[in-house]
């Protein structure tokens, strides 16, 4: 069996060295320009549209991250670069879930705790204990329910949070209100306190985070947006802050990345800003994961972890 692995920034030689042990009987090799040798498995993240044209052979490409709007963007730009046929795969969870549960965790709890509150307290030197949230007014609300929105969930119920989450179809997770479909999405924001966004990048989420969907968060509510920057309105949401309808955001995705320097959100005092490192893809685990997948393939087993190229996610 022939591999062939593209990725502009991690470390090839140890992702090769890494693949080998997983899958000794493998040839793997790194793609470069003008390599057109036969593969039956290609692992890239923003491949060159030559990478995979004309490759019909292939029996899997594997995405090296969770979203993969990156690749069906190009895709959409060059239709051929994907064979008909050949299925996408994309990275489920592989370490991804524990890292957004550490991240969305540790940021409830800030906010819950008003440690928001006491920083800015401390910047007047101001000795004042403030009253407690309480668990009931903090309802946490996932826009976007699969790997890793359950796993985000898991872990504020296991906190005693209140959580409700929206997806496509209903989800039956224990102590989570499922909510489904745009005709139900005015409810699930209706009280929602903390809204965690975690929806993959496609032509129906773009933009839903906006000036009409935060007027009907609950006051004061608190936004966390780990899944893309296209995401959100970038200005809705500082209208949002200014008006004080929003307490606080917290940003790991921007529609520009970098965020330029210019950008008034870095100056916002009630945004917090991260480098997009909410999940990284976990070297061992997507190593492990893929080997597995493409084991199933080679017994005619189905794997889970296709992208639909359907619905684009
Ligand atoms: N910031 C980071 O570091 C980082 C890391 C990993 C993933 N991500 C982002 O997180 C996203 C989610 O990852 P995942 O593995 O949980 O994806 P997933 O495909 O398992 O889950 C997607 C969820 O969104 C819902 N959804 C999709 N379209 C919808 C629509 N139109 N209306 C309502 N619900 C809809 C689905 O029903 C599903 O519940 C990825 O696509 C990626 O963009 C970000
Ligand atoms: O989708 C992912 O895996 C991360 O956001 C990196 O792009």
């Amino acid at each position: 069996m022939d591999i062939i692995f593209y990725h502009p920034t991690f470390d090839t030689q140890s992702w090769l060295a890494g693949l080998q042990q997983q899958l000794p009987d493998a040839r793997i090799r790194e793609w470069r320009e003008g390599d057109d040798r036969p593969a039956d498995y290609a692992l890239v993240w923003h491949p060159p549209v030559e990478m995979l044209a004309g490759r019909h052979q292939l029996k899997g490409v594997f995405a090296l991250g969770a979203g993969v709007d990156s690749i069906l963007s190009k895709l959409q730009a060059y239709p051929d670069m994907l064979p008909a046929g050949v299925p996408l795969f994309r990275l489920e969870d592989t370490g991804m879930g524990l890292q957004m549960q550490e991240y969305a965790v540790s940021q409830v709890l800030h906010w819950f705790r008003r440690f928001d509150d006491y920083q800015a307290q401390k910047q007047q030197a101001n000795w004042q204990p403030l009253d407690d949230y309480r668990r009931e007014d903090f309802t946490i609300g996932l826009l976007g329910a699969g790997v890793l929105g359950r796993k985000v969930a898991e872990s504020l119920t296991a906190w005693g949070f209140p959580v409700r989450c929206w997806s496509r179809r209903k989800k039956d997770y224990p102590g989570v209100t499922s909510f489904a479909g745009v005709e139900q999405l005015s409810d699930f924001l209706n009280g929602t306190r903390v809204l965690i966004n975690l929806l993959p990048n496609t032509p129906q989420t773009v933009g839903i985070i906006n000036a009409s969907l935060l007027a009907r968060l609950a006051d004061e509510a608190y936004v966390l947006n780990l899944a893309r920057g296209v995401h959100l309105v970038e200005a809705d949401l500082l209208a949002a802050l200014d008006s004080g309808k929003l307490k606080g955001a917290m940003l790991d995705v921007f529609s520009k990345e970098p965020l330029p320097v210019d950008s008034p959100l870095w100056k916002h005092p009630r945004v917090a800003i991260t480098p997009h490192v909410a999940a990284v893809t976990r070297a061992d685990e997507a190593m492990a994961y893929i080997a597995k997948t493409i084991r199933q393939i080679e017994k005619g087993e189905t794997p889970t972890g296709e992208v639909s190229l359907q619905h684009g996610y």
